[in-house]
């Protein structure tokens, strides 16, 4: 154990890794003690809130958009900040977790943005966060190199563009259990974004765009507001200019989607806009409403961004965003070009014309999982932007939206399928044994699945077996099945520890709300063999 002999202690609760002394500086570990000083009870207070608000929900009370912050959506006179240096053209964002190889194929994939991901693509093992948080650090000093176990070679080009760099922390309610303030463990979203801020924000600043972010899985504008007060403590610590940072929040909740005028008006000096966080948005829906029967949703495969309910939030956000001079930046299309050239082609059109209704619908760009879907991604934007960076200007005053409108979910019910069911045990027991193994993000039958898609899976699950459309006996059976082939196939993938999982997130009779805090204390931590 090393302990700083600054101010604010931060304990390291790990064996040091190569190179980790270069991320664990003690100004480093000061600064992000400083950040949970200042700012740990008030995200426990919200995580409290969060509860709170689950229960009301539960409880029948209804959801609406707020009477109290009526005047900030009335009023029409409030704009976010223009866009930072390298933001202000984002037609093609492609994301990814930050190990060696993907950064260097991510900046130069041609995508305007790369959002580099400690949340949902990532799995947090401490390795992966500090080596994360390093790869960030070459990749912005330009000096990231990597070589493949087939001998290729991957670096950056000496001069030339480059992606411009967003980095999404870790949620609030994620820990990071191998750093301790004042013992307790410190809130992962400061762990992350305090680190790469420490290191980088300077030497971003001098390269010319950033530091960036994006800010996931908020469920309301207090949420916002503390990360609005987090970047001005940051920015005052290391003597930067207020404003310098920007974040895009990720509009990936139901009640965040009541709020999300409010989000931009909280953050609007750090302001860059919002993304349509698709999938954790159908997760949060499925977690916040799946005790009501006029909720359940149908085979994931079903649901689609043209049923009416997504189509709302996603107009919505670019009526939103666009009233306020933000950027609306589009969802994930899950699926991955793989290496069948029929294939292939079926998965561009799919993309494409998931591209083609955003662009039409006035988001200024979107994103991808896959260098190789880059292309068809700025087509797209291309058509509809031309030289334009962006298309703010395009007011959506067309749209209305309601809170019903929004919650209009029975409009495309239907029962699930034995094969949708089949498939959502397969991919959450799939996905909890490479996020054990420390893999974030998997190519499974292709389509990318993360944490956010994981979630889906075993939520809808214990949704169907909740509403009696399935039950328990047949949910085992498969479960027994599908685990012995995922047995045969990767002998490494921890069995008993994906089964326990399986059964605390999707069979328990109370629905836990995410199962990465779990399955991270209990058995990631554990895995990788915590000091204390
Ligand atoms: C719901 C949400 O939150 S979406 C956002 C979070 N999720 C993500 O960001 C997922 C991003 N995507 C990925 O991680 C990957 O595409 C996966 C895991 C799904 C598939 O990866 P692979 O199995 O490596 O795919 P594949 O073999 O086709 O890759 C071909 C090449 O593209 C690279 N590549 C694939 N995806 C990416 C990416 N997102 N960023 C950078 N490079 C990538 C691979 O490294 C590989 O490089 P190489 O030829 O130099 O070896
Ligand atoms: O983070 C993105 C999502 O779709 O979830
Ligand atoms: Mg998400």
């Amino acid at each position: 154990m090393t302990t700083t002999a600054l101010t604010h202690p931060v304990h390291v609760l790990a064996a040091p890794g190569d190179r980790h002394d270069e991320i664990l500086t003690p100004a480093a570990l000061e600064f992000v003690g400083r950040l949970a000083d200042a700012f740990t009870e008030r995200r426990e207070d919200l995580l409290r809130e969060r509860r709170r608000q689950a229960l009301r929900l539960v409880d029948g009370a209804p959801l609406e958009f707020p009477m109290v912050t009526s005047a900030v959506r009335a009023d029409p006179s409030w704009r976010v900040a223009p866009p930072a240096p390298g933001l202000a053209d984002r037609r093609v964002e492609i994301t990814g977790p930050p190990d060696r190889r993907m950064t260097v194929n991510a900046l130069t994939s041609g995508a305007r943005v790369w959002m580099a991901d400690f949340e949902d693509a990532t799995a947090p093992t401490w390795s992966n966060i500090v080596g994360g948080q390093l790869n960030l650090l070459d990749a912005v000093e330009r000096r990231i190199d990597f070589t493949a176990e087939n001998g290729k070679e991957y670096r950056l080009p000496a001069d030339g563009p480059l992606a411009t760099i967003m980095v999404r922390p870790r949620g609030w309610h994620l820990d990071e259990e191998h750093l301790s303030y004042q013992d307790r463990p410190l809130p992962a979203a400061l762990v992350d974004f305090g680190l790469y801020v420490h290191h980088c924000a300077q030497r971003q600043i001098d390269a010319g765009a950033g530091p960036y972010f994006y800010l996931p899985k908020l469920e309301s504008r207090h949420e916002a507001r503390l990360w609005n007060e987090v970047f001005v403590l940051a920015q005052d610590l290391l003597g930067i200019p207020r404003g310098t940072i920007r974040a895009t929040v990720l509009i990936e909740t139901i009640t965040a989607a009541f709020e999300m005028e409010e989000i931009l008006y909280e953050l609007r000096e750090h302001s860059a806009g919002l993304n349509a966080g698709r999938w954790d948005y159908l997760f949060s829906l499925i977690k916040n409403f799946g005790h009501r029967p006029d909720f359940v949703l149908p085979d994931r495969a079903k649901v689609t961004m043209t049923a009416p309910f997504l189509r709302a939030y996603t107009e919505l956000l670019v009526q939103s965003c666009h009233r306020r001079g933000a950027h609306a930046i589009g969802g994930m299309a899950a699926q991955v070009p793989g290496r069948d050239p029929a294939a292939r082609e079926a998965v561009l059109a799919t993309v494409r014309l998931d591209k083609e209704r955003e662009a039409e619908d006035g988001f200024d760009g979107s994103w991808v999982a896959h260098p190789g879907l880059v292309p068809v991604c700025r087509a797209v934007f291309d058509g509809v932007l031309g030289e334009r960076p962006h298309q703010i200007e395009r007011s959506r005053d067309d749209v209305e939206v309601t809170a019903a409108d929004l919650l209009s979910v029975r409009r495309i019910s239907g029962p699930p399928t034995p094969q949708g069911l089949r498939v959502n045990v397969a991919v959450a027991l799939r996905y909890f044994a490479a996020w054990l193994d420390g893999r974030g993000a998997v190519a499974l039958n292709g389509l990318m699945e993360d944490a956010a898609t994981a979630e889906i899976a075993r939520v809808q699950i214990w949704q169907w077996l909740r509403h009696g459309m399935t039950d328990r006996g047949t949910v085992r059976d498969l479960v027994d099945e599908e685990l012995s082939a995922l047995g045969a196939a990767y002998p490494w993938a921890p069995l008993d520890e994906v089964r326990a999982t399986f059964e605390r997130t999707a069979l328990a009779g109370e629905l836990i709300p995410f199962f990465t805090p779990d399955a991270y204390s209990r058995h990631l931590v554990r895995r990788e063999g915590q000091t204390s």
